[in-house]
């Protein structure tokens, strides 16, 4: 391992864009899809990770949508999590705020109480077995109607004591976040946080749609609102935070390569940017993989690694005190490298 390897695997850091579905591994699907009797249209792990090619978002989202239908049980959902989880601690993350797409299992009939009761068990072990705290974003899926995540709000009622937050994804293309804001009002009535997918591939309008009508906590992706200098000027002086994920937007044709990515421009520009991985198992690599890409694709320094280590736990919904706690713990590793 490199010296620039070492430093990024054992800087702390918190991921703040990861969503749990996007984490299942060829083995894994393959793994589970015999477990539970389901048909899957691959013959070998080579043949799926042979069909991530994606010319965009839409290319993606039809092959993960599919993969998904493999998890039906309880401990499929435990067990996906503590796999993500179980990479995510060996690539230095202390922390992760996790999306997961109820919608894309309660339509196909498995029950929301499963992939929430599994998701929580998987937490709570990488807690015991990593000291890795977590937190749940419940994503409404953007190609669905309102009224559809009206339901799955009313579903997600039992467990809100146990859901930090609601946010935003899919296929974005069509769907602003104006279709969602009633929504969106609820769920900050009820105490959640709002992040929403935004200028990932749509302009630079959804973004200002996602702060004023959806009034988000967080923007994912973000990247779209370097074409819009009064749009980067607002959320640098709000001190929004935005979750970037490099590989996922060279894998999605968003960025034309990690030597061409715009992360180093968000930070002069002030922008509160964060490097997170999206859907690890799609887009080929977990957290510490996507530091390593930007950090050789565009030359930066450890200072600039530390400061999208920084921002990720600013970034997070822990409180004060914990935000305090994992910043002294990232500047006592500083002081020692
Ligand atoms: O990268 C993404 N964008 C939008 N929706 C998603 N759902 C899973 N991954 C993504
Ligand atoms: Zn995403």
């Amino acid at each position: 391992m490199s010296d620039l390897d070492a430093f990024i695997t054992g800087l702390p850091k918190a991921e703040l864009h990861l969503h749990i579905e996007g984490s299942l591994e060829p083995e894994q699907m393959f793994e589970f899809a015999q477990r539970n009797g389901v048909a899957i249209p691959f013959a070998s792990v080579e043949d799926v990770r042979a069909a991530y090619e994606f010319s965009n978002l839409q290319d993606f989202l039809d092959i993960y949508y599919a993969g998904a239908d493999v998890l039906r049980t309880e401990a499929d959902f435990r067990d996906l999590a503590l796999a993500y989880f179980d990479r995510a601690a060996a690539d230095g993350v202390v922390h992760a705020e996790i999306f997961f797409d109820p919608q894309t299992h309660t339509h196909r009939g498995v029950p929301f109480g499963v992939v929430a009761n599994g998701l929580l068990a998987g937490m709570d072990e990488a807690q015991r077995k990593h000291g890795l705290t977590s937190k749940l974003i419940l994503c409404f899926l953007r190609h669905l109607d309102e009224a559809d995540a009206f339901r799955t709000l009313e579903q997600a009622q039992p467990w809100l004591d146990r859901i930090d937050g609601v946010g935003l994804d899919s296929s974005e293309m069509g769907h602003p976040p104006a279709k969602f804001e009633r929504v969106f009002a609820a769920a900050g009535a009820m105490g959640l946080k709002r992040v929403a997918h935004a200028g990932e591939e749509g302009p630079p309008a959804y973004i200002h749609e996602a702060l004023d009508l959806l009034q988000v906590d967080r923007l994912d992706h973000g990247n779209r609102a370097l074409e819009d200098p009064a749009l980067v000027a607002r959320l640098a002086r709000r001190g929004m935070t935005l979750t970037v994920c490099p590989l996922s937007n060279v894998k999605l044709c968003n960025v034309a390569s990690v030597d061409v990515h715009p992360i180093d421009r968000m930070l002069k520009l002030g922008l509160r940017a964060t490097v997170n991985s999206d859907d690890p198992a799609y887009f080929g690599g977990y957290i510490g993989e996507n530091f390593r890409a930007i950090a050789q694709g565009r030359g930066l320094d450890r200072d600039q690694l530390a400061t999208l280590a920084r921002n990720s736990f600013l970034g997070s919904f822990l409180d004060d005190d914990a935000v305090a706690a994992h910043l002294a713990r990232l500047d006592a590793y500083l002081e020692v490298v």
